[in-house]
């Protein structure tokens, strides 16, 4: 693992890093920040997931979490989105797909096969790469994230209960089999049977048995994403069937930017933090 920079924040320490990733077959950089702590205390972790475009540097420059992560002693990961390199298969001109917009699922189609494979990378090389080179508590994890990183957020902890105590999002993609801006990923990624989609779909999961304690939601009313590709109203339906506690806060007037996400991070920093006491 390279250190790429490093800069004391909050007390704590905010850095970047990157190393050769077996499961991308690619470098990959993934930032985080570290709290002051007693040398050979361990903290709890908490993996934020960004949305589509995004590298590990957006939330880092305007999420805004580094006081609560601070005051709650959490450390905060927060890889990238997707593969990324040369070699890696993309389409530049399409923002939905490629670089930038790994969906957190394990592509099975080939060419994406070799690469687009952030489930596992999230869920299994990063947490082992931290918790060998950083002081993280692994029986104490929580997960959260924006958008398609809210999407990914809920999958992997609806399929990882026994890992992940807690779970937040910010406007997620909540029924990716169904929205313009993610079937024709999962296409790519997945292949063209949708049965294969449901292992990546919050909605779906929840349909096909898998829970988890409680969720965390906010949504801004004003998200240009709302209606088409968000509907938050179908998870609200799903949780409920399912008896899934959801808190699901829709925010007046909020879009789908850093501003709406940087708002509220102090309110789910302090929802994980709550749950991953010791
Ligand atoms: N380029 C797009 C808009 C892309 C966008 O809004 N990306 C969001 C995540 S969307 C869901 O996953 C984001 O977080 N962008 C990065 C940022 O720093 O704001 C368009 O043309 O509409």
């Amino acid at each position: 693992m390279d250190v790429i920079s490093t800069a004391k924040a909050h007390g704590g320490v905010q850095g970047v890093y990157r190393h050769r990733s077996r499961t991308t077959d690619c470098d990959m950089t993934f930032a985080v920040f570290v709290p002051e702590h007693q040398p050979g205390e361990k903290l709890a972790v908490l993996t934020y997931l960004s949305g589509l475009t995004c590298t590990h540097q957006n939330v880092m420059d305007k999420g805004e979490f580094r006081r609560a992560a601070a005051k709650h002693r959490l450390i905060i990961v927060t890889p990238d989105t997707s593969p990324r390199g040369a070699d890696v298969p993309d389409e530049p001109d399409n923002w939905q797909f490629g670089s930038g917009a790994g969906f957190y699922v394990d592509a099975t189609e080939a060419p994406y096969n070799a690469n687009y494979r952030m489930y596992s990378y999230i869920t299994d090389e990063l947490p082992a790469l931290l918790a060998v080179n950083f002081p993280v508590a692994t029986t104490r994890q929580g997960i959260f994230g924006h958008s398609m990183g809210g999407h990914g957020a809920m999958t992997i902890a609806l399929k990882n209960p026994d890992i992940y105590r807690s779970c937040s999002a910010f406007a997620p993609i909540v029924h990716p089999a169904r929205a313009d801006w993610s079937r024709p990923a999962f296409e790519k990624y997945l292949g063209a049977d949708a049965k294969a989609w449901r292992d990546y779909d919050t909605c779906l999961l929840i349909e096909d048995g898998k829970r988890f304690p409680g969720f965390l939601v906010d949504q801004g009313t004003d998200d240009q994403f709302l209606e088409n590709g968000l509907r938050p109203e179908l998870l609200k339906a799903a949780c409920e069937t399912a008896r899934i506690p959801l808190t699901l806060n829709m925010r007046e007037g909020y879009d789908h930017s850093y501003n709406f996400i940087s708002t509220f991070m102090d309110d789910h920093l302090a929802w994980h933090a709550k749950r991953l006491k010791p």
